[in-house]
């Protein structure tokens, strides 16, 4: 079996000695990994210890065969293998896009400045921004800007690509055309990304996990992640009684999530966005996955 792109063994990561990512063991291969999760689950922070942007407290991690972990002079080979989209982006206000391009592009150690500059049109153009390359970032708008953070991380052939909620901000189209890009580099490396948008991981993902008060809840296909779901989902003329969740649809139909099916109502198809809250509502009454 050809080595995995990325390894978590036995990580653990605490803040001020809270425990907030519990020993954790993960492997990436190739493909679009979705990462699920309610708000403080853990998420991000599994992304930047793989990213190498903090250490964990225990464990150790391997980034194209490179263990970044224990002090190893390593991670600065597996920073040149790997691309990172954090949240938040600080960008300089008054460079151009293709400034601070050119500039992440230096930082990443593009020697050749004619491969550099193609690479950041390239990338410039890929997510949309090819008329905006000499504007300054301060001219851009919100999506704009997070569309340039993107570019960033798209740069370069890397192994593993993180992205923390990459489609945050983004239009419609921008949010199409992501998912074909990001499709794109699955054939040659590992995407991880963290979202809240159920969508995104049923468009794009192979495998999906989630992730929930820092412990792996669910780890496996996006149809074994909707099959947990099968039989769960409602519509009729009345809510279901104990239901997870309801809402009347535009068709003024009631969906429901669980609970005892109302009479006359029938099965309809589930969704990621379903069996996410069944495994989640699994654990908040404790019981295991
Ligand atoms: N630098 C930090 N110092 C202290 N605590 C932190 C720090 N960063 C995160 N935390 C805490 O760690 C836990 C996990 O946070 P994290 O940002 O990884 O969650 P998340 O799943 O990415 O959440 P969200 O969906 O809101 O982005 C939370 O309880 C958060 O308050």
């Amino acid at each position: 079996m050809s080595p995995q792109i990325a390894v978590l063994d036995g990580v653990t990561k605490s803040y001020g000695g809270a425990e907030v990512l519990h020993r954790t063991d993960l492997g990436f291969d190739r493909g679009v990994i979705g990462l699920l999760g309610p708000n403080g689950a853990g998420k991000s922070t599994m992304l930047r210890l793989l990213a190498t942007a903090m250490p964990p407290t225990s464990g150790r991690i391997v980034v194209s065969d490179h263990v970044v972990t224990d002090g190893s002079p390593d991670r600065t080979a597996a920073r040149r293998r790997l691309s990172y989209l954090p949240q938040e982006v600080g960008i300089p206000r008054r460079m151009t896009s293709f400034a601070f391009l050119d500039y992440i592009a230096v930082l990443k150690e593009w020697k050749d400045t004619g491969a550099r500059h193609r690479e950041v049109n390239r990338v410039l153009g890929l997510v949309g921004l090819e008329d905006r390359r000499t504007k300054r970032v301060s001219a851009l708008s919100g999506g704009q800007r997070r569309r340039l953070a993107l570019a960033q991380a798209l740069m370069g052939d890397p192994d593993l690509v993180v992205l923390d909620e990459p489609t945050t901000g983004l239009d419609p189209e921008q949010r199409a055309s992501l998912r074909g890009i990001l499709s794109s580099y699955a054939d040659r490396g590992a995407v991880l990304l963290a979202t809240h948008q159920t969508e995104d991981v049923s468009a794009l993902c192979d495998r999906v996990i989630i992730l929930d008060d820092g412990r792996i809840r669910f780890d496996g296909s996006v149809a074994s992640l909707i099959g947990l779901a099968d039989g769960q989902v409602w519509i009729g003329s009345e809510v279901n009684a104990g239901a997870l969740s309801s809402w009347r649809t535009g068709t003024g139909e009631i969906r429901s999530l669980g609970g005892v099916p109302a009479a006359g109502s029938r099965p309809a198809e589930p969704a990621v966005e379903d069996a996410y809250l069944l495994v989640r509502s699994a654990n908040l009454i404790g019981q295991p996955r």
